[in-house]
Parts: C-alpha cells; sequence; structure tokens
C-alpha cells in the first residue's frame, strides 16, 4: 500500500504546471526545428522562426511561451492499492495545485477560466477549476498525465458520428480546412476513433498528450491500419498548404495522433482535437517517495536561431499615422509599429458594442479616431517587466463588432488568424486594415512593449482595454485596405506542396 501526501499531490501539480509554462517538449522543438528547416514559404518560416526563438527565450526567461497559458485537463490513474493522506477530493486537490502555479510570485501566470459559462463570465482569478479526469486501475502508484490547453485550439475541436461505411479522410480533410489558422497551426491533431460521443472526445484529448514520433513511424512503415492512417493523414493534412498560422506553407501538423475504442455497429464516432504552436503537457508519476523531480531541458536542445525583424520592413509611427497611409500597405507586406496601441479582445469589445447600441459615450476618454487595436489579453508582469508574454488572440471572434468600431474611426486591427468575409469587406469599405503578430511567440512581441497603462473595464482583468506603447512591434499586413487576405492567398500558393515530396514548382 502506497502513502500519497496531499502536500506532495499538490506540489507535484503546480510544479508541472509551472515547468510547461515555460519549457516546450523536446519533442515538439526538434520537429518544428525539422519543419523550418523544409519551409520553403518565407512567411511560413519566418513564423516558424518567431516561435522558435520564442521559446528559447521563455525556456531562458522562464515565462510563459504564450498569453495564453491554457485550461488545465488533468488524466489522472489512480492505483486502486493507494492511500490517500488527504481530508480533500481529488479535484480540490488539483485545483489547490493550479492555484499555486497560476499564482507563482515569480512567473505569474494568466487566469483564463470564467464563471459561469454564460451570462456574467467572471474570471475566477486563478485559472480553477481544472478540468479532471480519473480512472481507477490495478497497482500502487498514481500517474499523473496533465496539459494547459490553450483556447483558440480548444474552440477548433470538433466531433460527429459518421456512418459505419463513411470516408473518415475525407471528414478529417474537410474539417480541417474549415478551422482556419485560429487553431495557431503549425501543432498537432488529437483524433478519437470510436467508443461513444462523450468517449471519442476524451479520446483525442488524450492522444494529443502522446508525443512527436510521425518521422520514426515513417521511417520504420505502418504496423497496422491505425498507423498507416496517421501517415495518411498527416501528408493529406500537410498538402492542404495552410502551413504556419495559416500564411501557406508546407508544414501544417507536426504529427497526427489516433487514439481508438470499440464501438456500436451502428456508429462511427470522430473527434478531432487540434494543439497548438504552444503545446503544454507532461506525465509523471507518484509512488509515495516525495512530489516530482522535474529535469530542465538543456538550452541546446534548442536550434540557434536568433530572430530579427526583416531589416527592410516599413516602419510605421502609430501617433501619426493616417487612412492616407495605409491605403499603400500591402497585403503581405512586413511592418515595425512604434507608438501607442489600443488593446482589448472578446469582453471588451462586448461591452464597447453595447454602449454603442444605447448611443453612450465610450469610457475612459477613448477616441478610436484614427487608432489601432490589438486584440490581446497580456500575462501580468513580473519584476522589472511592463507587461507579461502578449502575443495575439484570434482576430475571427472580433468580426462581428469591426464594422462598429471602424464606424468609430479606428483604422487599424492587430490579431492572428483569418477575418470572415463580413469583416473583410467592412475593412475594405472603410480603407481600414487587419495585421497580424505570430500566436506562439507571445514572450518575443511583449520585448517590444515599452509601457502600457489601464484605459477602461480594470474589472475585466486581462481583458481590460490597455494602451501600449510598442518599438518596432513586428506585425505582418494580412488584409489590407482593398480587401485582399493573406489567409485566401497563402494557402492557395501552397496546397499540394509537401516537405521531402513537393512537387516541381509550377
Ligand atoms: O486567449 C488568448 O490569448 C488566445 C487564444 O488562445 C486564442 O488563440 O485565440
Amino acid at each position: 500500500m502506497t502513502t500519497i501526501r496531499e502536500s506532495d499531490f499538490i506540489q507535484s501539480i503546480a510544479d508541472a504546471l509551472q515547468f510547461i509554462s515555460y519549457y516546450h517538449p523536446r519533442d515538439y522543438i526538434q520537429a518544428l526545428s525539422a519543419a523550418y528547416e523544409a519551409e520553403e514559404s518565407p512567411a511560413a518560416r519566418d513564423a516558424m522562426a518567431q516561435i522558435l526563438y520564442n521559446s528559447r527565450l521563455c525556456a531562458e526567461g522562464r515565462r510563459p511561451i504564450c498569453q495564453d497559458t491554457g485550461a488545465v485537463v488533468v488524466f489522472l490513474r489512480v492505483g486502486m492499492e493507494v492511500r490517500w493522506d488527504t481530508q480533500r477530493g481529488l479535484q480540490a486537490l488539483v485545483d489547490e495545485g493550479v492555484r499555486r502555479a497560476y499564482r507563482h510570485p515569480d512567473n505569474v501566470l494568466r487566469a483564463s477560466i470564467v464563471s459561469p459559462p454564460i451570462g456574467a463570465r467572471q474570471n475566477t482569478g486563478d485559472n480553477t477549476p481544472a478540468v479532471v479526469h480519473v480512472e481507477l486501475v490495478p497497482g500502487d502508484r498514481v500517474e499523473v498525465r496533465l496539459a494547459a490547453k490553450g483556447g483558440g485550439s480548444e474552440n477548433k475541436a470538433r466531433f460527429a458520428v459518421l456512418n459505419p461505411n463513411a470516408d473518415l479522410v475525407d471528414w478529417v480533410l474537410k474539417t480541417v480546412q474549415g478551422l482556419g489558422a485560429g487553431w495557431c497551426p503549425p501543432g498537432m491533431l488529437g483524433i478519437g476513433i470510436g467508443g461513444s460521443a462523450e468517449k471519442a472526445m476524451l479520446l483525442a484529448k488524450e492522444a494529443l498528450l502522446a508525443p512527436i514520433d510521425i518521422h520514426e513511424l515513417k521511417a520504420r512503415g505502418p504496423a497496422d491500419p491505425i498507423e498507416a492512417l496517421r501517415l495518411e493523414l498527416f501528408d493529406k493534412v500537410n498538402a492542404l498548404g495552410i502551413g504556419a498560422q495559416g500564411l501557406g506553407g508546407q508544414t501544417t501538423v507536426l504529427d497526427v495522433k489516433i487514439r481508438t475504442y470499440p464501438t456500436h455497429a451502428a456508429s462511427l464516432p470522430v473527434a478531432l482535437i487540434p494543439n497548438c504552436a504552444a503545446t503544454r503537457h507532461l506525465e509523471f508519476v507518484l509512488d509515495g517517495s516525495g512530489p516530482v523531480q522535474l529535469e530542465p531541458p538543456r538550452l541546446t536542445d534548442w536550434p540557434a536561431i536568433i530572430w530579427t525583424p526583416d531589416s527592410t520592413a516599413r516602419r510605421v509611427n502609430l501617433d501619426r499615422v493616417t487612412r492616407a497611409e495605409i491605403a499603400d500597405w500591402r497585403v503581405g507586406e512586413r511592418l515595425l509599429l512604434s507608438g501607442r496601441l489600443l488593446t482589448g479582445r472578446d469582453a471588451a469589445h462586448q461591452r464597447l458594442a453595447e454602449l454603442l447600441a444605447r448611443g453612450e459615450a465610450l469610457p475612459g476618454g477613448l477616441d478610436l479616431t484614427n487608432r489601432l487595436i490589438y486584440y490581446v489579453g497580456p500575462v501580468d508582469p513580473v519584476r522589472d517587466e511592463v507587461v507579461g508574454p502578449a502575443g495575439p488572440t484570434t482576430a475571427t471572434r472580433m468580426d462581428g463588432f469591426t464594422e462598429a468600431l471602424l464606424d468609430q474611426g479606428l483604422i487599424g486591427m492587430i490579431g492572428k488568424a483569418e477575418r470572415g468575409s463580413e469583416a473583410i469587406a467592412a475593412i475594405k469599405r472603410h480603407g481600414a486594415v487587419y495585421l497580424i503578430a505570430v500566436g506562439g511567440a507571445a514572450y518575443l512581441v511583449s520585448k517590444a512593449i515599452r509601457s502600457a497603462r489601464l484605459v477602461a473595464f480594470e474589472d475585466l482583468g486581462m481583458e481590460a482595454i490597455r494602451e501600449f506603447e510598442v518599438c518596432d512591434m513586428p506585425v505582418t499586413v494580412a488584409v489590407d485596405s482593398r480587401g485582399e487576405s493573406i489567409h485566401q492567398t497563402g494557402p492557395d500558393a501552397w496546397r499540394g506542396r509537401i516537405p521531402g515530396i513537393t512537387p516541381a514548382r509550377t
């Protein structure tokens, strides 16, 4: 009989969450480095370089890889011979570990969980509660697998119950094409096949916890139909040409993970959950001897990439920029922004829209004339930081608010991923622009921020409206004032080109 002490369990959860907030898994770094070397699309290659450099900076600085430090998901396999030295339940113990990790003074993480999920949606302040799954198994150990899952990639989870004879590959390809870039590729696809509706989803999520090994599988060849399916999906998804950040390129996924379970003769449940570039997961075992001991990776595991802004990029003074000036910017063009930017994301947009609908003044003396807004929810600063990691959030969610804010004089937005057709039409109509920063390069982006000032809605926490002063913040024009979108032209240009088996260019 093994005894697991409450304090060891809580400390292990907290330490593991801190660890994965700043150390990418080694297998991800290796796979992304290989994809970076093979990538021929300049835009996708640049995005990968930013993600890799950001990852190294985070490992050195012990600060989060992404401003979205995730929702915590824990899978526990508890041996039936384990005794727990605690009065609390497993959910409470996990939540205590989450609280400790997310409020760690040396590396504070972003609290992203809101409760209740509809209505007030108030931030719980410490990223609790976690989502906990428990299985009782034979033995006297506790196996812990945990992840800090980003909201952008979780938003792209999809599920269907297909007919047993349906073409599963076709469903996956159509589904991935419909996801856009909000899940921050290149990442992984977790696919769950079989069981029931909820079992398929759990299989997909668990599949993402396995290490990246598709290249070993490619080298040795598939041993069963599921391995063959992984290889087929890996090549076919990459051939879609979506590429890093949806900019068009040869690598969209670094692996496709599949888990299966027997199912009903009438059904073929299938779940797909993507994981973003900020993949964060870890597994460890507790055997009663104390808390987990985690060994930091070696910095030599990271490629020697030092990303610097493109010297030919256009320099923009945000304090003097005009609608006439942005009319010259062309889709795909690199910019370096300096000056003052407003920030705001989902909850702030909702409130602004409500105020405007009631004909009321904007808060904090906010004037949107000739301003740009950055869709971001930053991590709180520590030590001498003015702001913590502050990468872009998915712009598509702000589409419904775009026209109303453009009507107020806003001339530009900065985010990540594609815009919908209505937002693009509004951008064109107003002669505005949409710019993108690299999702998953949040610490690198934050290095360009010189000051941060609260403007409105302090109660929204990370979703409050702030004003940042930036210096040489690197962005790319994703929708220009003529309504041309890089997320349409990029993937079109790279469809069909897979690393290693690239057809001759036409
Ligand atoms: O919440 C965020 O900061 C980002 C989110 O994960 C997203 O990808 O849209």
